[in-house]
């Protein structure tokens, strides 16, 4: 049965004057009336009232239709834009999916376009475009550039860190001794354990963890002697204490977090093994240097297999940082474009230093991040 014209039209202006708000440019600028190779789906968004699954968009295009190059859905975006191979692609999608409910996103209307210009054109948009206050979502600025690592102050991402044998042995170590499991992935803990909820340690006289193993200390000594002369302050190797090995299904993912300021001093590690991932920064302390104050940027990190991610100051007391829980990730292609990457197992190693002093936490000292992040900082600052 044909959907009811009056319908559709109240849902078409209402979410075109959306898009229109988002951009600061009237919809017939955006869109183009002749068929090109990008559409943009107007009303399915990742977030807010009526939000659809990313996965089930990427699934539902990859799998009903040719010529799919990239699906992105950006996280507070209300919109989701779609690149085929070609106009035609493009054309058989908008045929299909236009103003029809669609069974794969909870029955939603969808209304499809083409647009004008490729969507990273969209994505560099000038910095004060956002929602209306009224839709309270914080304005969001996607930034994807080659080396993001280099644009969140102390961020340092080193590729190709360990081998590839190593990386073999460190699974075979893990493969070979217990897990925890927490959500779509599973945990070892050495040195200390780390205790989800809290995020902080357990007490070391009470929970007895397994030591931190031997081959790590290589790993560390080899960071040591490229880093020290870069990192102030970056621990020696056999300072850092806590190790947690995370092994993550296709689908999994880890909630958006700081690592604890009160509990764990200076930088943190993270090294990737097996399947490569998107991990995803944001600035959640007011305190963090942006250029762009308007806007909340949302920087994108592709974590290559055997590399290792270094967060210090900025990037490690004032941003937060999440891997979303889904099974692909759009990533830049050869040509300049996008391409959709499905994800495999991946695993982690997380290298932290505990904070532990004459009682089992050190809160009494001053914390590393020297009150310049007072807002994502737990130990009390300023009130002495
Ligand atoms: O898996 C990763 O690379 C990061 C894990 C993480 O953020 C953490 O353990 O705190
Ligand atoms: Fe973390």
């Amino acid at each position: 049965m044909p959907l009811d014209a009056f319908y559709v039209n109240k849902k078409r202006t209402r979410a075109y004057n959306t898009l229109s708000e988002t951009f600061g440019q009237p919809v017939k600028e955006i869109f183009s009336e002749e068929p090109t190779r990008h559409l943009i789906l107007v009303n399915v968004g990742a977030t807010g009232h009526g939000g659809v699954n990313e996965d089930a968009l990427r699934e539902l295009l990859l799998r009903r239709f040719q010529g799919v190059v990239t699906v992105n859905m950006a996280f507070g975006r209300p919109y989701s834009t779609v690149t085929c191979e070609s106009a035609e692609a493009a054309s058989a999608i908008k045929s299909s999916l236009n103003e029809k409910p669609n069974e794969e996103l909870n029955k939603k209307v969808v209304l499809v376009e083409f647009l004008r210009t490729r969507p990273s054109i969209l994505r560099s948009l000038p910095s004060d475009y956002g929602f209306s206050t009224s839709r309270s979502v914080s304005p969001i600025h996607e930034i994807l550039l080659p080396s993001p690592a280099q644009i969140i102050p102390g961020l340092i991402l080193v590729e190709e860190f360990i081998t590839e044998p190593e990386e073999a042995a460190i699974i075979e170590f893990a493969k070979a001794r217990p897990w925890d499991q927490i959500r779509k992935r599973q945990v070892q803990h050495y040195g200390h354990i780390f205790e989800y909820g809290t995020n902080k340690f357990k007490d070391p006289v009470v929970h007895n963890a397994a030591p931190m193993p031997s081959w790590t200390i290589p790993i560390l000594e080899r960071l040591y002697d490229r880093l020290h002369k870069d990192i102030p302050g970056l621990p020696l190797p056999s300072d850092w204490d806590q190790l947690t090995i995370q092994s993550y299904k296709p689908n999994g993912g880890i909630p958006p977090h700081i690592d604890t300021h009160s509990v764990f001093d200076g930088a943190i590690l993270s090294i990737s093994l097996l399947s490569p991932v998107l991990m995803e920064f944001k600035p959640v302390s007011k305190f963090c240097e942006w250029p762009d104050t308007n806007a909340k940027a949302l920087v994108t990190i592709d974590l290559t297999p055997r590399s290792c991610l270094v967060m210090t100051g900025a990037s490690r007391y004032g941003w937060s940082h999440t891997i979303r829980e889904r099974t692909t990730d759009i990533v830049s292609d050869a040509e300049g474009g996008t391409t959709i990457r499905r994800r495999t197992e991946r695993w982690s190693l997380t290298f932290r230093r505990c904070r532990t002093g004459s009682s089992w936490i050190n809160v009494n000292s001053p914390c590393k991040c020297m009150g310049r992040w007072p807002d994502t900082c737990d130990v009390p600052w300023g009130n002495s």
